[in-house]
């Protein structure tokens, strides 16, 4: 068998070929100083298998006494060169006996180390989403399979020692004893969940309005106009106040970012300085409240309209479609005895994030000098079911409509509480009219069945008069629900550790992404600089070896192998620069190499900085 050094400084790769008879020969596969090895440079296999079999079979490389031997870590003198010598021409070639028999083993760390760095960083090889993916793409991959690479740590010795990779390059998915809940919680769906509540809410805003209804193209940079309403007929739709509105999704045409649009049907703007309040309103930002973006007027749809824009928060329902539309026998049932909490009743956990949410956007309002108004849950958007997180949304408009009445301030925030208050009894009793005066008592003695009695306390002051002796502000309310928003907090706080879990294991997958695009930049090229052997040649014939070895693998019966994990893996390593050594198989299996990680991201990164250089490089017709 003969070996060759690559001689190139970039990469210690060992190259194993076929010998070649004198009238053979392969220029365009070997370097250009291919026929030149450095006699006193130690032989690789010392290095990575401790011994070299042709040692005395014509190997021409420094074969040191064990003392003498080179650690690997130490070799980096400048090699001497000298011609291959006959009988290493003559070695007999090396054939792999499998193509996916691929690994070499690697000197170090011992495995104990490795799994102790292993426990130590929770380090994962096949970590991130796409590692998931890889278990879903293939059934037939377990758990094992995906991580099969670590099983080079289990006792039996068949298994390869790899080294460990470089894991401060990587982030560990954290471990789930730090994340408290790794299953659906109060905030946050389990995974997959989350994946579909994305994907819904991605369709939702490119799904495409219906045809035929008679809507302008664009107003004012907006298109797309999707009539949001969920009311079956024009005549059934709410007022508001004593207009008609109607909520459109649409697309600005300068961002593409969906707004939604509140257009205020027959509303003529007497005084611009009523669209002051709107200016006020858009410096508010708030997680309960949605954002106002800007509000104009407009004959587009043949009236005079007034349209408000605000922040689209796709698949978001009002907290009446969702707890008080007539759907369950429960509304107006009030029987007198204890009963078990009908279908659909909020379960109190849940309406302490309601009331916590809506107070927090209130106070902020409020403490910003400002009146919420639209405290009814009509306009209470629950935007992601387990998130369950509320927004006030259609914020400002009624201080355009109402401008010429002049209202008082301190007034209007006392209303906005009284409408809190009654949309607390409409919450816990299933009813928008509980707090009505004929539905009162009624109501009260359901609420005392049903929930706690700080949901009775609360809602009671919310809608109590206030009183020089007891002023109701918002403020005060949180003396009420203090000790609840304790559980919020923390439900909140273990929320967002599950939105980092989620997160990191997306983490990984832009690092492979970009190596792909490397890899696919370079890979392939034949009219680059004119030279149909470009990837035939130096680094480049590496990457496309590289190349087959993750993507191209056949098994024993020639099937490929489709494995995500392998691929995950070996990119991963790549990234990470491992020393660890594998052996790239020309495709006519007549020769091979042996290099590093290490070698092949060399490699790739000379490859592509070739490629991407700005000037100088010819591939730029
Ligand atoms: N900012 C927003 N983002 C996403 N959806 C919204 C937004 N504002 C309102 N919607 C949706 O638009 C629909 C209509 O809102 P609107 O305020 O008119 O409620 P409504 O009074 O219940 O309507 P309807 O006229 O159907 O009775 C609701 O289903 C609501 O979920």
């Amino acid at each position: 068998m003969a070996y060759f050094a690559r001689p190139s400084s970039a990469s210690a790769a060992v190259r194993i070929v076929k010998p070649n008879t004198p009238d053979e020969s392969t220029p365009a596969q070997l370097p250009s100083r291919k026929d030149s090895v450095p006699r006193q440079t130690q032989c690789r296999n010392i290095l990575i298998y401790g011994f070299c079999k042709f040692e005395d079979k014509g190997c021409v490389y420094y074969h040191p006494s064990a003392p003498d031997a080179i650690q690997p870590t130490t070799q980096s003198e400048t090699p001497a060169v000298a011609s291959i010598s006959a009988q290493a021409v003559n070695a007999p070639v090396f054939i792999p006996k499998s193509s996916s028999v691929n690994r070499v083993p690697s000197p170090s760390p011992s495995p104990p180390e490795y799994q102790a760095i292993q426990e130590q960083y929770g380090y994962d090889l096949g970590n991130g989403r796409l590692g998931e993916a890889a278990t879903q793409l293939e059934p037939q991959y377990d758990d094992f399979s995906v991580h099969q690479d670590m099983s080079y740590y289990s006792a039996s010795s068949q298994f390869f020692i790899r080294e460990p990779l470089n894991y401060h390059l990587y982030t560990p998915i954290i471990p789930p004893s730090f994340v408290s809940s790794t299953s659906d919680s109060h905030f946050v769906p389990s995974s997959s969940e989350l994946r579909q509540l994305l994907q819904t809410r991605s369709e939702d805003v490119r799904s495409a309005p219906q045809v035929g209804l008679g809507l302008p193209e664009e107003i004012q940079g907006y298109h797309t106009l999707t009539p949001l309403d969920t009311a079956a007929t024009t005549s059934d739709r709410r007022k508001l106040f004593n207009w008609s509105s109607v909520v459109y999704r649409a697309t600005h045409k300068a961002d593409g970012i969906p707004y939604a649009l509140l257009r205020v049907e027959n509303f003529r703007l007497m005084h611009q300085a009523a669209f002051s309040s709107i200016e006020a309103w858009s410096k508010i930002r708030h997680p309960n409240i949605v954002s106002v973006h800007e509000a104009f007027t407009t004959r587009s749809f043949n009236d005079n309209s007034l349209v408000v824009a605000y922040t689209y928060h796709p698949r978001a329902q009002t907290l009446h479609d969702l707890h008080l539309k007539p759907k369950s026998t429960y509304q107006n049932n009030y029987s007198g005895h204890p009963q078990p909490p009908p279908l659909g009743a909020i379960p109190e956990r849940t309406l302490w994030s309601y009331i916590i949410q809506i107070a927090s956007a209130i106070k902020k309002v409020h403490e910003a000098g400002m009146a919420a108004r639209t405290i009814d849950a009509t306009k209470v958007l629950l935007t992601g079911k387990n998130r369950r997180v509320v927004r006030i949304s259609s914020c400002g408009v009624m201080d355009v409509l109402m401008y010429d009445t002049h209202q008082d301030l301190h007034y209007l925030q006392q209303e906005d509480l009284s409408q809190f208050g009654r949309l607390v009894f409409a919450l816990t009793c299933n009813n928008p009219n509980a707090a009505s005066t004929s539905n009162f008592q009624k109501s009260l003695d359901h609420m005392s069945r049903m929930y706690s009695h700080d949901v009775k306390t609360a809602a009671l002051f919310l809608i109590s008069k206030s009183n020089p002796h007891k002023v109701k502000t918002i403020n005060r309310l949180y003396e009420i629900i203090g000790s609840r928003i304790t559980a919020e907090l923390d439900d909140a706080l273990e929320a967002t550790d599950r939105y980092e879990h989620e997160l990191t294991g997306e983490l990984e997958n832009a690092r492979i992404v970009r190596l792909l695009c490397k890899l696919n930049f370079i890979n392939e090229r034949p009219e680059f600089a004119l030279d149909p052997r470009w990837s035939e040649t130096g680094d480049r014939y590496i990457i496309k070896l590289f190349r087959d070895y993750v993507f191209h693998q056949v098994d024993e019966q020639g099937n490929p192998v489709t494995n995500l994990s392998h691929v995950l893996t070996c990119l991963n390593k790549l990234d990470a620069g491992s020393e660890e050594k594998l052996m790239l198989v020309a495709r006519d299996e007549q020769s091979c190499l042996v290099v590093s990680y290490r070698d092949i991201r060399t490699c790739l990164e000379s490859a592509f900085s070739e490629l991407a250089r700005p000037t100088g490089s010819t591939y730029t017709r």
